[in-house]
């Protein structure tokens, strides 16, 4: 479902003239249906540059990043924003949202963007809720006021709403409490029941070692650290 081959970023710093810093080469990973895969490496190694890549924030200098049909290496924005939607969900520990948006709707907002109805797309997000330990009188504000925790708790529901075949998770238990963690490795361990693709990044071992089927250590892709 995911296949990466071959990639390789620079980042050019233009504002300390032009100074080039390689940061990957030949990365080459493929992750499954129904498969997690963890990235592990000491820091800098360039995990998160690699989730970055594949979700197309990042542009890649060179090589492949097949999810699904689509190789976000060469995809038109517009391609990757229909990926986004439909096929490639995103879950780090920082939400984002619009201001003033009640929380059952930021949730429920990436079904209705599929055109889920409205009263399914709902009953999903109360259920989440529920499940993340979100008080229901909370559910009409806007998250933007929640503590820190409770905004990662929203986040990780709107990533989880919908079904996506293929899901990139940074960090998804860092500083939730042991009952929430919980929660959040059951609904990991659900979406590959389901058949969900995901590469993540757990600093939390057990958390890893629970959920991972393998991991791959970036630092293989580290120029002038490979062997
Ligand atoms: N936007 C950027 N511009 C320039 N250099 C960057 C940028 N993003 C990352 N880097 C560099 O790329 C390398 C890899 O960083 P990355 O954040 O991917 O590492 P990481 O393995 O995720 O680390 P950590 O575990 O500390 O989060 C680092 O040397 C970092 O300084």
């Amino acid at each position: 479902m995911i296949e990466i081959s071959g990639l390789c970023k620079n980042f050019v710093l233009h504002n300390q003239g032009g100074a080039v810093i390689p940061v990957m080469r030949d990365a080459s990973l493929s992750v499954a249906p129904g498969e997690c895969v963890g990235l592990i490496g000491a820091s800098g190694a360039g995990k998160s540059t690699l989730m970055r890549m594949v979700y197309g924030n990042y542009l890649a200098d060179a090589g492949a990043i097949r999810v699904g049909d689509l190789d976000v290496a060469r995809a038109a924005p517009r391609e990757v924003l229909a990926l986004r939607r439909a096929t490639l969900g995103y879950v780090s520990q920082f939400l984002r949202v619009v201001p003033r948006v009640p929380t059952l709707e930021v949730v429920a907002e990436p079904l209705l963007a599929l055109g889920v109805p409205q009263d399914a797309a709902l009953d999903r997000a109360r259920d989440l809720l529920g499940r993340l330990n979100i008080p229901e009188r909370l559910w009409a504000l806007s998250p933007t006021t929640f503590s820190g925790g409770e905004q990662q708790r929203v986040n990780i529901a709107r990533g989880f709403a919908h079904g996506y075949p293929a899901l990139l998770l940074d960090e998804p238990t860092a500083s939730l409490d042991v009952a929430n963690r919980e929660v959040v490795l059951t609904l990991i361990e659900q979406a590959k029941g389901h058949g969900a693709a995901i590469l993540g990044i757990f600093h939390d071992e057990a958390a890893r070692d629970r959920v991972c089927d393998r991991v791959v250590d970036v630092t293989r892709f580290t120029p002038g650290l490979a062997a």
